[in-house]
Order: C-alpha cells, then sequence, then structure tokens
C-alpha cells in the first residue's frame, strides 16, 4: 500500500460532500489501494455541522482514511493537497441562473486561489464544483500563478452523465453503453450536449454512432439538448434544492479520470483554460473533450462541427466572455 495523499474538499458541511465524502473516504476515486488524508474545508458557522461529519466518516470504519483534518482556515486546508474538490460556495436557488451566484461567490475562489498557491502541492490537481464553476475555476487559477493552469478544471462531468443517460434511455440500452457525448462550453443552460461523436454498443454487441441508434436528428438537436441544459433546474424545481447525490458522483468520475486516465478510444468533457480550439475564445474555462494519460488532459481535435453546432459554440463562449469580465469586475481586478 502507497502512503497517504492528501485530498481536500471544501464546502465540506453541505450537501454535495455528504454524498462526496464517503466516495472518496471508501476508495471509489483514487482507488482500492491508496490510502489519504481529509481535509475538510468549510466556514466558522458551519464547525458544529462539519463536527457531525467527522463522527460519521469516523462510524463508517472505512479502512483507506487514515485521518481527517476539519477547518475554518483555508491555509489548514490547503496544506500539502495534491486533489482539491472546491465545492463549497452558494447554490442557487429557484428561478436563478448559475451566473446570479457570482457576485456571492467568486470571491472565494480568489482566496482559495491564493491559499493553494501557498500551500498546496505545485501537482495539485483542483476541480471547482462551486458555481458559475467554469468562472470560478478562471478566477482560481488567476490567483495561484505558481500551479499550472491546465491544473484547474470545472466540472460538466453532471452534463455528460445526465446526456448519456437520456441518450441510453432513449435508446434502451445500458448507460455504460453509451460513451462520447460531448459537453461544450459553459455549465450553464448555453452549454452544448452534442451526441453527434457518440457511439452506441446494442443489444446486438454492435457499436453504431448515436445519430444512426436515435435515428432523430431534430431530436438530438432540440429535445436532448435543452434537457440536459434545464436539467438542474428541473431537479432543484422537484427537489426544492440543487442536485447533490448525481453532483457528487460526477465530481468523483472527474476526479478518477484525471488520476487513473480516459480508456482507449473514450473521451470526457472537463472545463479547461481554452487555448482556442475549435474557435472558442481564448482564456475561459470551456468544456472540451478532452482524453487523459499519465494525470494529464489533451482536448480532443478535429472533431467535425457543423453550423448548428458553430452557433451553439458561440453563443456558450460568448456567455463565458461575459462572465469572465463581470467576475473581473466584481474582485476589482
Ligand atoms: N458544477 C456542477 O455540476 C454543480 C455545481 N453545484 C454547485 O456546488 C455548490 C455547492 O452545492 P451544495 O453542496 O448543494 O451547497 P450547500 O449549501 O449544501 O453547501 C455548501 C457549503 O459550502 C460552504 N461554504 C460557503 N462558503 C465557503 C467558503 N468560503 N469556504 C468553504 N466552504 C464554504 C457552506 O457553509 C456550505 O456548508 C453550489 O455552488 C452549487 O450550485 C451543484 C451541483 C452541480
Ligand atoms: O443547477 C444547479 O444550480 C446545480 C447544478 O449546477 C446542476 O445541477 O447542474
Amino acid at each position: 500500500m502507497s502512503e497517504p495523499i492528501r485530498v481536500v474538499v471544501t464546502g465540506a458541511a453541505g450537501q454535495i460532500a455528504y454524498s462526496l465524502l464517503y466516495m472518496i473516504a471508501k476508495g471509489d476515486v483514487f482507488g482500492p489501494n491508496q490510502p489519504l488524508i481529509l481535509h475538510l474545508l468549510d466556514i466558522p458557522p458551519m464547525m458544529g455541522v462539519l463536527e457531525g461529519v467527522v463522527m460519521e466518516l469516523a462510524d463508517c470504519a472505512l479502512p483507506l482514511l487514515r485521518g481527517v483534518v476539519p477547518t475554518a482556515d483555508p491555509a489548514e486546508a490547503f496544506k500539502g493537497v495534491v486533489a482539491a474538490f472546491l465545492v463549497g460556495a452558494m447554490p442557487r436557488k429557484q428561478g436563478m441562473e448559475r451566473k446570479d451566484l457570482l457576485s456571492a461567490n467568486v470571491k472565494i475562489f480568489k482566496v482559495q486561489g491564493e491559499a493553494l498557491d501557498k500551500h498546496a502541492d505545485k501537482n495539485v490537481k483542483v476541480l471547482v464544483v462551486g458555481n458559475p464553476a467554469n468562472t470560478n475555476a478562471l478566477i482560481c487559477s488567476r490567483f495561484a500563478p505558481s500551479i499550472p493552469r491546465e491544473n484547474f478544471t470545472a466540472m460538466t462531468r453532471l452534463d455528460q452523465n445526465r446526456a448519456q443517460a437520456q441518450i441510453a434511455a432513449r435508446v434502451n440500452v445500458p448507460v455504460a453503453n453509451v460513451n462520447n457525448i460531448v459537453i461544450w462550453g459553459n455549465h450553464s443552460s448555453t452549454q452544448f450536449p452534442d451526441g453527434s461523436h457518440g457511439q452506441v454498443k446494442m443489444d446486438s454487441g454492435k457499436t453504431v454512432s448515436v445519430r444512426e441508434a436515435v435515428g432523430d436528428d431534430a431530436w438530438l438537436r432540440s429535445i436532448f439538448v435543452e434537457t440536459v441544459q434545464k436539467r438542474g433546474a428541473a431537479v432543484i424545481n422537484a427537489r426544492k434544492m440543487s442536485s447533490a447525490m448525481s453532483a457528487a458522483k460526477a465530481a468523483g468520475d472527474h476526479m478518477k479520470d484525471w488520476f487513473h486516465g480516459t480508456p482507449a478510444g473514450q473521451f470526457v468533457s472537463m472545463g479547461v483554460v481554452s487555448d482556442g480550439s475549435y474557435g472558442t475564445p481564448k482564456d475561459v474555462v470551456f468544456s472540451f473533450p478532452v482524453v487523459i494519460k499519465n494525470k494529464k488532459w489533451e482536448i480532443v481535435k478535429n472533431l467535425q462541427i457543423d453550423d448548428f453546432g458553430r452557433k451553439m459554440l458561440d453563443i456558450t463562449g460568448k456567455e463565458l466572455e461575459e462572465e469572465r469580465g463581470e467576475a473581473l469586475a466584481i474582485i476589482g481586478a
């Protein structure tokens, strides 16, 4: 067994963390042979609740969990961590867009970028979940100049998982039979869930394109896209609270693939600092299809983008540029 690694989860007393901590601590993310020490950051008024979470983690009697550090101090929370799940932020309520959270949340990511810069391992892999995730990740990276920009990512894996589930239900196959669905752009209602590069393994054992399996391009461009774009809002309308179990699962999937790599021939979607690929704006955190090897992601190149796709990529890219401007104004940068 290897030495324990240090992993931080922020917003550790909140609802996503309540599912995520168990997944991480039982080995679902870093593997069954990787012991870990969990650093749990929340704000001072939540320390009582966090104490309860710490008690429950102990009561789970998880063999891989070698220590827990509950704290309200970012310096202590980020000390020596090799993986950071930045979940702690205000969630939206019914009727809000995620970008309405910018003014409440973006300052958190400035402070945490600074703390990561000073205290984290220089190879730390950062996943921003707190909304608006893409722009928060961009701001976080800007305030952590000693950590490579490619180490800052935003979560669009929940959108990818939702998209796979919609297609699997439509074609009537298990969800694991659907691959290579792309989420382009922002984790917002302008995102472009794109089935046109995907594959489905049919019950016959034959693998066909998503377009062939679905057999209805109009559905793929309308109902499918809108369902995924608005799924977060649909969950809030039903639960009166935002997605938590599925968000935790997606965060685990994202980090697991980052640490262990993507299977041959498959790609996943991650928000990463754009290099302008596919004619997208540079220097925004844009979700692209990526392949991962040796803990390094690379944008999948040369996928065909048709006129419909071009329009969708431009809309979501423009929104990210606007959010960047707003965020920089809020933090006075
Ligand atoms: N990217 C994605 O796909 C998704 C993102 N989200 C976002 O994740 C965030 C968290 O959601 P929930 O866990 O449901 O919210 P929650 O309100 O249950 O928990 C958030 C926790 O963060 C803590 N917190 C606030 N400021 C903090 C700070 N400066 N440092 C550390 N902790 C801090 C709060 O005290 C609270 O315990 C929200 O912004 C939500 O919109 C939610 C679902 C999916
Ligand atoms: O919709 C929200 O506000 C929470 C979230 O990001 C999601 O469920 O995708």
